[in-house]
């Protein structure tokens, strides 16, 4: 039996600047099909940028470096071939855009994502926005709200790579069960090791998600850079404990290449 697994994300070298600022240099990350990674880092690290350069956003530039997906070099892709090619995001702030509807972003995922109508309305009850789908996009939304408004765009884009930007901030005890196990699911936890299909990278501070999401390692970023990579729950006890410096300065005592080419 061929227990290879498929290589999904692999970024070498990536460099990046938003306006005149660096945001990341040197950052490296390989992900394959059925792992999920969790993302840490303290505030202006250079997480969300980092998603955003994954999915292609012009406002970041890559100034050095190349990010593959399904073994194709995607650097110069826009973010609608990247999405067609099987990658999608749940960001941290959304816009708010008066005027247009959630159902209607809605019906465009579940286009991408070859859903139904009758999936919008199945999957926006079991998230709880069935009373949202006339109202603005994330005009007047909640925290938890837009959140779940979030997740559920991304459940009907049906993608098999998916980037959450801090799934679990500002989220209510009642709605982190639902949010977590709703991207448990999601991510094909439950499943088999070999038989998961689905790959994920998971902005998280607090690491609450991670009760949910058993995620396979962890990563910190620290001034735009790799710090340190490890199994996360490790990750967040130390920076609990010792903050992420202490984590980091541990980190490079076991693993002193971390950052060598
Ligand atoms: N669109 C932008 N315009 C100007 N500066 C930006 C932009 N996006 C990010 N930055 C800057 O890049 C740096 C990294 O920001 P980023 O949002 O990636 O950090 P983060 O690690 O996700 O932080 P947080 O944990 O607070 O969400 C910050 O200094 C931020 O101010």
């Amino acid at each position: 039996m061929n227990t290879k697994k498929k290589e999904i994300l692999r970024i070498v070298n990536l460099g990046l600047k938003v306006d005149s600022k660096t945001v990341l240099q040197n950052v490296n990350l390989y992900i394959q099909e059925g792992e999920t990674f969790a993302l840490f880092g303290p505030n202006g690290s250079g997480k969300s940028s980092l998603l955003s350069a994954i999915v292609g956003n012009p406002v970041y530039k890559i100034t050095s470096g190349r990010i593959i997906f399904k073994g194709q070099d995607i650097t110069s892709m826009t973010a609608d071939e990247r999405v067609k090619l099987g990658m999608g995001i749940a960001f941290q702030t959304p816009p708010k855009v008066s005027g247009v509807k959630l159902i209607d972003v809605l019906r465009h995922c579940a286009r991408i994502g070859g859903r139904s109508e009758e999936d919008i309305y199945r999957y926006a009850e079991m998230l709880k926005m069935d009373e949202f789908l006339e109202r603005s996009i994330n005009y007047g939304f909640s925290g938890g709200e837009v959140k779940r408004s979030e997740l559920l765009q991304l459940i009907l884009m049906n993608r098999d790579f998916l980037m959450l930007d801090e799934p679990d901030s500002g989220v209510d005890l009642e709605n982190i069960d639902l949010i977590g196990k709703t991207i448990r699911e999601l991510l094909e936890r439950d499943k088999k090791e070999d038989e998961r299909k689905k790959s994920g990278l998971l902005i998280t501070h607090t690491g609450k998600i991670l009760d949910y999401v058993d995620a396979d390692y962890g990563v910190i970023l620290y001034k735009g850079r790799v710090a340190c990579v490890g199994n996360p729950y490790d990750i967040l006890r130390e920076v609990s404990k010792n903050g992420y410096e202490g984590c980091i300065n541990k980190c490079l005592r076991e693993f002193p290449n971390l950052n060598s080419n």
